[in-house]
């Protein structure tokens, strides 16, 4: 196991009346990337004449506009995670918005991945796929194993919708059969992780660590980026010894 650490503050704790001071805040302490998440309404005309809002999560965040104004402050790699029932929909806007990281996930998207995972490529992006805590790992092994593949996996260690959640333990299992699966692909968790859960995560074999309260709601953000970092670090130096 040799993946780079990546450190990703999700911005989704941040004050979002200030985002290009907290995501300059957040570099400035160490963050690699800044984690974007996106989760918009699908309104759906049918069955006509009803109007249906299909959302994939109970919430609603941001989109292209406000990646777009985000770019304009900074060159970090966006890295976005679309919590969307529609994600095709979204390639060109985020990519001319200036997005890095595209992550779909894999219960939206069962009949049109290859095209998405295409799409992303051809604008640019760097595409990832994501998986919520009930869907078996096994969903993804297509995705990763494609002859034109996804970069990362991105396992939900939470309900995707909200921050300041219970990291969930038993999604462990997961990252580490994808990291005895796949030695080189970057998997991210996201969800509850910080101080007291990262120690797990990092051992099973995660490398991409998306933190929201516990670095926005730290005394001192850097020590917990630091920590983060250093726990991945050391886990990936004991498991190749
Ligand atoms: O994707 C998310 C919610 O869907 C957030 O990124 C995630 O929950 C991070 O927040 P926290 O670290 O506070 O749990």
């Amino acid at each position: 196991m040799g993946m780079t650490p990546k450190i990703a503050p999700s911005m989704l704790s941040s004050d979002f009346a200030n985002l290009a001071s907290e995501a300059q805040r957040m570099l400035h302490f160490g963050a690699d990337w800044l984690h974007m998440d996106i989760m918009i309404c699908f309104l759906s005309f049918l069955p006509f004449p009803s109007i249906s809002c299909r959302h994939f999560v109970p919430n609603l965040t941001i989109g292209a506009p406000v990646i777009e104004s985000l770019r304009k402050h900074t060159k970090a790699y966006l890295d976005c995670h679309l919590m969307v029932t529609n994600p095709l929909d979204y390639v060109e806007p985020l990519a001319k918005a200036g997005a890095s990281g595209f992550t779909f996930h894999v219960e939206t998207s069962k009949d049109n991945w290859k095209e998405l995972i295409q799409r992303i490529k051809s604008h640019g992006m760097i595409p990832g796929v994501a998986l919520k805590p009930g869907t078996p790992v096994g969903e993804v092994y297509p995705l990763v194993e494609a002859e034109n593949p996804v970069e990362m996996v991105l396992v939900m260690t939470v309900e995707p919708g909200f921050g300041g959640q219970k990291f969930m333990a038993e999604t462990m299992d997961k990252v580490r059969i994808l990291r005895k699966k796949y030695p080189s692909l970057d998997i991210e968790v996201d969800g509850g992780l910080g101080p007291s859960t990262i120690d797990v995560a990092a051992s099973a074999g995660a490398n991409c660590i998306v933190a929201g309260s516990s670095v926005f709601g730290a005394p001192e953000p850097a020590q917990v980026i630091s920590l983060l970092r250093s726990s991945v670090e050391k886990a990936q130096q004991t498991s190749i010894q």
